[in-house]
């Protein structure tokens, strides 16, 4: 335990270097110059006249560059593309003060820790961090990752995490290679998820709020377009680079599409006793020891619909059941990878939770997987939605085997544009109902396995 009289000490003579003045980099740089360090930021070198501008007022420095962040700095942080990070780091990794900590914010940290043993000069300590979180999320209480990767001097650790304290995660220690397998397990394949429903609903060219009470109706459907929406709203290179750099989100995501086709055929097929005996397996392998309440209740997310209807305009119609094929795709994956979503809460952004919390409900709500085996099978109103789905589940699956960022860029940008008018909305709507979620799930009443 590090005392308040050294810390304070720190604060005084310690400078925090930020390289990468983007959403991340300004939260952190933000977060660290309010708690009274002193940090020192930069981002390419282009932008300085126009960033000098815009944050004239802020608490931090801004230089113009990555070395002048790097003389000064007693811990560096690279904030910045994941695939740029090997370039960037050789560009300024030599210039890092002697017997300083360096570390980096990518989200995938085999490349970051590569590119850091390749650059930085030997004296300098290598302790790198991973906020589980987006920019726009309450810091307090979410995963921060912190790994502590080479350290030849005594403070350094205890420095970090006296720095990282003002954030008032929850810090979590890790391996990089630790690291990098869970967040395969469960950002990667979340991402591919939300990405796959976002592509095949602009395919499709369908607006899915727009159908009534009909089609894609109600809390679990909400959960699926805000959650889309979100992703298709922020940049493509923090989804690109987390899947691509990251060689077991390979398997995982192809896991995920191949899991989506097999069930499907099955539902084409009719073979409705070998879906239901497969479902159950996964369900009993995955929430076989769930004991406690559901990580959400549908209720809690009925009012976050970008739809502008609502049951009591259109009291004929009741909403069509859906086959969930990506929710059921996401169980049995987990099964046949003989993953344990649980175990990896500890270090779980909210997305994932979310789409834990969804499959949760899905295969633990009384009747509901059921009736939504009954529906894949018998009710054919969503199987053009679905043969959409896999076959944007199996293009995101290729374009990141094939490591191919250009791809994955203009598919992503092709759905952006489509959803363009709406990202503003969807986003407002999708932040109240993350809160909510978060909100709920910190509470008592979440149960045993919060949120
Ligand atoms: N956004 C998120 O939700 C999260 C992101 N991360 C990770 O954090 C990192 C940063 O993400 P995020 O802040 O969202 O991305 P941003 O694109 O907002 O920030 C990256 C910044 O680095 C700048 N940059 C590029 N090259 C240089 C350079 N040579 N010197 C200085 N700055 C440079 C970029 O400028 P320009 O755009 O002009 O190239 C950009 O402003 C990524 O690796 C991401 O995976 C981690 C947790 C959450
Ligand atoms: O919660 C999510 O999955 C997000 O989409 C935000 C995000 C993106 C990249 C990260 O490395 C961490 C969090």
């Amino acid at each position: 335990m590090v005392s308040e009289e050294k810390i304070q000490q720190w604060k005084a003579t310690k400078i925090i270097g930020i390289i990468g003045l983007g959403d991340m980099g300004l939260l952190y740089a933000n977060r660290f110059s309010d708690a009274g360090w002193k940090v020192i930021c930069c981002d390419r070198e282009e932008l300085y006249g126009e960033l000098k501008e815009r944050h004239a007022f802020a608490k931090f420095e801004l230089v113009k560059n990555g070395h002048l962040v790097s003389r000064k700095s007693d811990y560096i942080i690279y904030s910045v593309e994941a695939s740029n990070i090997n370039k960037i780091v050789a560009m300024y990794g030599p210039s890092s003060k002697v017997g300083t900590i360096v570390g980096g914010q990518t989200s995938c940290k085999l490349p970051e820790i590569e590119a850091f043993e390749q650059h930085l000069p030997k004296d300098c300590d290598i302790i790198t961090v991973h906020s589980l979180h987006g920019p726009k999320v309450d810091t307090e209480g979410q995963p921060l990752v912190i790994i502590n990767h080479r350290s030849q001097y005594s403070e350094s650790f205890d420095f970090v995490n006296s720095v990282m304290s003002c954030l008032k995660s929850k810090q979590v220690y890790l391996t990089y290679e630790e690291h990098d397998k869970i967040t395969a397990d469960t950002q990667a394949v979340t991402h591919a998820a939300f990405l796959s429903m976002g592509a095949a609903w602009a395919k499709i060219k369908i607006y899915p709020w727009t159908l009534g009470i009909n089609k894609w109706y109600g809390g679990l459907e909400n959960v699926k377009v805000n959650i889309s929406l979100r992703i298709y709203s922020n940049k493509w290179h923090v989804y690109a680079g987390l899947a691509i750099t990251n060689p077991s989100a390979h398997q995982q995501i192809l896991q995920y599409a191949t899991s989506a086709t097999e069930l499907f055929s099955l539902m084409i097929d009719n073979k409705e006793q070998e879906l239901t005996e497969r479902l159950l397996k996964a369900k009993k392998f995955v929430f076989g020891k769930h004991t406690g309440l559901l990580l959400l209740d549908d209720t809690i997310l009925e009012k976050y619909s970008l739809s502008k209807n609502t049951v009591s305009d259109d009291t004929n119609s009741k909403p069509l059941p859906n086959s969930h094929l990506s929710l059921l795709a996401i169980v049995d994956s987990w099964y046949q990878l003989g993953i344990d979503p649980y175990d990896h809460m500890i270090c779980s952004t909210p997305l994932f939770r979310i789409f834990l919390g969804v499959s949760e409900y899905l295969f633990l709500t009384p009747g509901l997987l059921e009736q939504t085996i009954d529906a894949a099978i018998h009710d054919k109103s969503f199987i053009k939605d679905d043969l959409e789905f896999v076959v944007s589940a199996r293009e995101w699956s290729s374009v990141v085997s094939f490591a191919n960022f250009e791809l994955y860029k203009k598919q992503f940008q092709s759905v952006q544009k489509f959803f363009e008018p709406m990202l503003p909305e969807a986003n407002r709507i999708g932040n109240e109902m993350i809160k909510t979620i978060l909100s709920h799930s910190k509470g008592p009443s979440a149960g045993e396995k919060n949120i």
